[in-house]
């Protein structure tokens, strides 16, 4: 039986029904095992919880050596990492090299954030002093998304971990495979047992983590369904932190600019890469009437016809790699077919050549004539729908005019216009002629709406990793000068 879990320090095999992994690009089986069960799911919460006490008593420099050890092992391990991310979710090698770089990087910036955001303040008063300290939750669960395997479950797990909690992480079925390679490196860093625990399984193995009584907190990146089911499970257990960093239905506003090629080039940055798979994508593309956009949106299309999509280790690489299945490239197709028969004009089919593989290539729509039937939907693939206006505020509104808010950006040379955009458009991220996709760690990371429930991640994920606690301290107790009124000693 293959050991797929990592519980109280041991790898374990699944006591659950078998999962497995498919590479979708060369359509083969990668990875195979057994969920854990519910009762695995219990130990692993229990093997966090007997682990908590000592790992926050440890002190942050003790724990931020074996974190800093676990960096050194992803540095040595880039390579067979990159290799694993590729092969599980289809991401051309290029791009995963930058994943696991991301990864790295977390670190060190998750480091100043615990002290920036979340260090000690000592005020003097006028009779003792006055602090500000941070303590950690205790247990809390760690739920990663298929697109980035590795940087977003740890983008989680490393500030959890350095605030002093335990985790159990729950990565997704669609890729057991990185989360095993990711979790033995924090094995081979030293971790004490029970600091970090692995489930791995699919909705059942999620929901008994979710809704296990024993967690102090739960960390999301997902589809805002989840998120939203997970959000009415925490319902009236205020005392429990949940952060959730979901999808979007990203505008991208263009005016009056002169480069266009430079703004088709942050367009299919912003639309298509990885294959259109990350919740900061642009959805929705405004641009004005007239022959200016005409031109651009022409432009746009050819581009977009020349991208190149093949296989993560493709010798010339691919721009595009294979999205995350068969299937999920099959429903992008479906989804485009809704569009269409319900008035979108299609500029550039979205294909997907080998149904047993999740190759598509990048689709474009234009929606203008359709809003009203246009659905706030987050189209996770390379799907992007152009609204063509006349006005500029009316399209402000019309990008605002979706449940969520994750990203937003404009395109174009006036200062003044990217003001008033800025100023009238709802969003956790607001770009100015740079694409909306390649969110920096160094800054917060979350969105408004559906989109999360802010508790913005990235640099700002070490405020829900620990909650504050305010003393006021006199080492020795002293009678006041003056005492209060009516009270006589
Ligand atoms: N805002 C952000 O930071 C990001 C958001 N995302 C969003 O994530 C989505 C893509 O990721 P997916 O893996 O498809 O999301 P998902 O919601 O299907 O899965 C996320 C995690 O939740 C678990 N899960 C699924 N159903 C569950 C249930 N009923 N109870 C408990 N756990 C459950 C999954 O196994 C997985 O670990 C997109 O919507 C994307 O926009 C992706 C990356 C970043
Ligand atoms: O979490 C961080 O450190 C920064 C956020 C980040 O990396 N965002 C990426 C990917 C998330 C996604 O869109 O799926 C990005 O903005 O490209």
């Amino acid at each position: 039986m293959q050991t797929t879990h990592y519980i109280g320090g041991h790898w374990l095999a699944g006591e659950g029904h078998p999962i497995s992994s498919v590479d979708p690009a060369k359509n083969q089986t990668i990875w195979q095992g057994h969920s854990a069960n519910a009762a695995q799911v219990d130990a692993a919460v229990a093997a966090a919880r007997a682990a908590a006490p000592q790992w926050a008593a440890l002190g942050f420099e003790a724990r931020l050596n074996i974190i800093k050890q676990y960096g050194a092992l992803l540095e040595q391990n880039k390579a067979p990492l990159s290799q694993a991310i590729a092969r599980e979710t289809g991401k051309p090698l290029w791009e995963t090299a930058t994943e696991v770089a991301a990864m790295i990087g977390k670190i060190g910036i998750s480091e100043k954030a615990y002290h920036e955001r979340t260090g000690t303040v000592e005020n003097p008063m006028p009779v003792g002093q006055a602090f500000i300290r941070h303590k950690p939750h205790g247990v809390v669960a760690v739920f990663g998304p298929y697109n980035f395997p590795g940087h977003l479950p740890n983008g989680h797990i490393v500030p959890a971990l350095m605030a002093g909690n335990t985790v159990v992480f729950k990565p997704s079925d669609l890729t057991p495979m990185v989360a095993e390679q990711m979790v033995g490196l924090w094995d081979q860093a030293g971790l004490p047992a029970g600091v970090l625990n692995l489930v791995q399984g699919e909705v059942e193995t999620g929901k008994a983590l979710a809704s296990h009584p024993g967690l102090d907190g739960l960390f999301f990146t997902g589809s805002s369904r989840t998120g939203k089911m997970l959000h009415e499970q925490f319902a009236g257990h205020p005392g429990k932190i949940l952060a959730l960093e979901m999808g979007g239905n990203n505008p991208l506003v263009v005016k009056d600019v002169t480069d266009t090629e430079a703004a088709v080039h942050d367009i299919i940055q912003s639309a298509f890469v990885t294959s259109g798979q990350r919740c900061t994508c642009a959805r929705r593309l405004f641009v004005p009437q007239g022959e200016a956009g005409d031109a651009m949106v022409s432009r746009l299309v050819d581009v977009s016809r020349n991208i190149l999509i093949d296989e993560y280790d493709a010798e010339e690489q691919p721009f595009m790699g294979a999205m995350i299945s068969a299937n999920a490239a099959n429903m992008m197709v479906q989804a485009q077919a809704q569009l269409e028969q319900a008035g979108a004009t299609v500029l550039l089919r979205m294909e997907q050549k080998d149904p047993a593989k999740g190759f598509v290539t990048p689709g474009i729509l234009d929606v203008t004539d359709m809003l009203a039937e246009l659905p706030d939907e987050e189209h996770f693939g390379p799907l992007l729908k152009i609204i063509r206006y006349n006005d500029f505020d009316a399209a402000i509104n019309e990008a605002n005019n979706t449940r969520f808010g994750l990203s937003a950006g404009f395109i174009g040379d006036s200062e003044d216009d990217y003001r008033h955009f800025f100023q009238h458009i709802r969003a956790g991220i607001v770009n100015w002629n740079r694409p909306i996709t390649g969110a920096s760690s160094a800054a917060p990371f979350g969105g408004i709406g559906d989109s999360g429930n802010h508790r913005a991640s990235a640099y700002y994920a070490a405020d829900y990793c620990a909650y504050p606690v305010a003393s006021v301290e006199l080492d020795k107790v002293a009678l006041p000068a003056t005492l209060s009124p009516g009270l006589k000693m």
